[in-house]
């Protein structure tokens, strides 16, 4: 007997998501299964309805969400022999893409049915998981403007961007050390991606793979608004790397401090974050979840 339970964001991606019994009941034979529902109901609830499976003794848990609802979930089954199973109903879903995990929630149950596994890296920011990516600079500021939205579509996604633009001369100075590199700089993006996807089907980082044990980095320099808008239109092209001002590394751990500043505005997993220490330290924890896909 396999004990599944299943954790429903009914807010992500446009929201009402309903994932009920009777549907599950059709591909989960009540012989070899028992299937628990938890909709979570406000913002971090799935990781205390994670904590809690766990202690039921879950053999499976399964987030029914976008890459936030994903996070909360795995973030308590590091290095558990309990598998993450994935319905993708978010907006974006960048992780549930690299993966190749179907939208269609039947496909979707057809696979957690199978119950085949393997071990995607990790990466961690301080005391925080990500399992998709992390930033500082634009893509947090995309995200603050992008949750202050309370909209979570591709349109309200581009309004927030746009909206980014006006503090693009508002940069932090940071201090990053990589590959055995310092630079004292004032970027205006520093990504960081266990994934190839960020959803919407757009990457930053197309040569990420989730497990190949290191992270991979995109440091865009301080450009102006028409570098901007050519970096997004090669970004869609998948070529924004030939820009001079955009470095790739890949690595296994990155250190990003600030002088002036006792807090860093980050995204992690497209969830502002704002992180209470003016070092952040940064690094992969090589095939550290379990997932079925
Ligand atoms: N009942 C709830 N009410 C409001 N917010 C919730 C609720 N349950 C979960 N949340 C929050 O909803 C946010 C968005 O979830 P999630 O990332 O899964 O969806 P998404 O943003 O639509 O998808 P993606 O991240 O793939 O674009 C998360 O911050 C999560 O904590």
């Amino acid at each position: 007997m396999r004990h599944i339970h299943f954790i429903l964001n009914p807010k992500a991606g446009r929201g009402n998501n309903t994932i009920d019994l009777a549907l599950l009941n059709k591909h989960f034979d009540k012989k070899d299964f028992t299937i628990v529902i938890k909709p979570t109901s406000y913002k971090k609830h799935a990781i205390k309805l994670a904590q809690d499976s766990i202690t039921e003794n879950a053999d499976i848990i399964v987030a029914c969400g976008g890459d936030g609802t994903i996070n909360e979930v795995a973030s308590c089954l590091i290095n558990s022999n309990i598998a993450l199973g994935i319905i993708p109903i978010g907006s974006g879903n960048g992780l549930a893409s690299n993966l190749n995990i179907p939208k269609n929630i039947n496909n979707a149950l057809a696979l957690i049915k199978k119950q085949s596994t393997k071990k995607i890296d990790v990466g961690q920011l301080n005391n925080h998981y990500f399992f998709s990516n992390t930033g500082i600079g634009f893509d947090a500021q995309v995200i603050k403007n992008y949750e202050a939205s309370n909209e979570r579509t591709l349109s309200s996604y581009i309004k927030a961007t746009l909206k980014s633009l006006k503090k693009v001369n508002k940069l932090v100075e940071v201090e990053t050390s990589i590959n055995g590199k310092t630079i004292q700089h004032k970027p205006f993006l520093i990504f960081i991606s266990n994934s190839n996807q960020m959803g919407y089907n757009v990457s930053l980082t197309p040569k990420a793979s989730l497990e190949d044990g290191k992270l991979d980095i995109l440091i865009v320099k301080k450009i102006g608004a028409f570098k901007i808008f050519l970096f997004s239109i090669l970004m869609f092209l998948k070529l924004h790397h030939i820009l001079k001002e955009v470095d790739c590394y890949q690595t296994k751990q990155l250190k990003i401090a600030q002088k002036d500043k006792p807090l860093f505005q980050t995204q992690i997993d497209g969830e502002f974050i704002m992180v209470k220490n003016p070092v952040i330290n940064i690094s992969i924890l090589e095939k550290a979840l379990k997932v079925i896909a």
